[in-house]
């Protein structure tokens, strides 16, 4: 890996424990702007401080989230768009490029691909591009990867899911974001197909903490990455304290019962 891509891929991923605790904040434009990311500023302070290591958005609004004080994060600007407004929201669009993600200071940029969906096909060609883009300009690619289309009936379908996390895998991206699959034993079959480091997203706000956080511990001890969540940590009660549960059990190895106290 060149030295560039090297550098800026520890600001993203622990460079210690190899793991990492990514904040997606790019809903304003798939569903508008939602509880939790109308004061930007505010919920990144919240989640810095709760140990987060990078935050990802869209290009509009990194000034926005730039804080430019508390302790700061890596930053990974989005490259892919669609609304929940379109006949098919799942045909991803390209809506801007690895040199306006350095222009605006990312430290990565990330894709969305939906394999499965009418446009796969644009979406893999875009981003075996990008990924060639990113290595010539040494900044690293995380893949957003899902089994989702007509004939996807289970999104968390281990052979799916597997499939999806190989294809960034061998596409030449840094870091895949996938689903979980439901349990340690099929997730362990993921990671090791993928050949990069998986990590696992969030969707919508899961019931409990204490699911979130055993969720996020069987992942990493099958040897997932870490996690992407975003609606789990913005729209939480408290995102700052969600976060530091989450990063204590990514990166210190916390036991689930160990990290609902920091919810207290
Ligand atoms: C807004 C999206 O398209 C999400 O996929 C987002 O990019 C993401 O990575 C995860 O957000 P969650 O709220 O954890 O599903
Ligand atoms: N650099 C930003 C955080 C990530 O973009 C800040 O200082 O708030």
């Amino acid at each position: 890996m060149m030295i560039g891509k090297k550098i800026r891929l520890e600001r993203i991923i622990n460079r210690h424990t190899g793991r990492t605790v990514i904040a997606p904040m790019d809903h304003g434009v798939s569903d508008g702007p939602m509880k939790g990311i109308i004061d930007i500023d505010k919920t990144v302070e919240s989640i810095s401080q709760g140990g987060a290591d990078a935050i990802l958005m869209h290009k509009g609004i990194v000034e926005q989230g730039h804080r430019g004080y508390g302790k700061d994060i890596g930053l990974i600007v989005h490259l892919s768009a669609s609304t929940s407004l379109a006949p098919n929201p799942n045909n991803k669009v390209i809506v801007t490029s690895v040199e306006k993600a350095i222009q605006l200071g990312a430290d990565a940029v990330s894709v969305h691909v939906n394999l499965g969906s009418e446009t796969e096909s644009e979406m893999l060609q875009e981003l075996g591009e990008i990924s060639e883009t990113c290595s010539y300009w040494g900044i690293p690619l995380l893949a957003m990867m899902y089994p989702r289309g007509q004939k996807v009936e289970n999104e968390h379908d281990v052979e799916l899911v597997k499939h999806a996390a190989r294809v960034g895998s061998e596409l030449g991206v840094d870091i895949v974001k996938t689903n979980y699959t439901g349990d340690p034993d099929s997730f362990k079959e993921v990671v090791e197909g993928a050949l990069v480091p998986v990590v696992i997203a969030g969707g919508p706000k899961v019931d409990t903490d204490e699911e979130l956080l055993q969720m996020v511990k069987d992942s990493i001890e099958v040897g997932g990455a870490g996690v992407a969540f975003g609606r789990n940590l913005f729209q939480a009660e408290n995102p700052g304290k969600i976060t530091r549960a989450i990063s204590e059990v990514v990166h210190n190895n916390l036991e689930v019962d160990e990290a609902l106290k920091f919810l207290k």
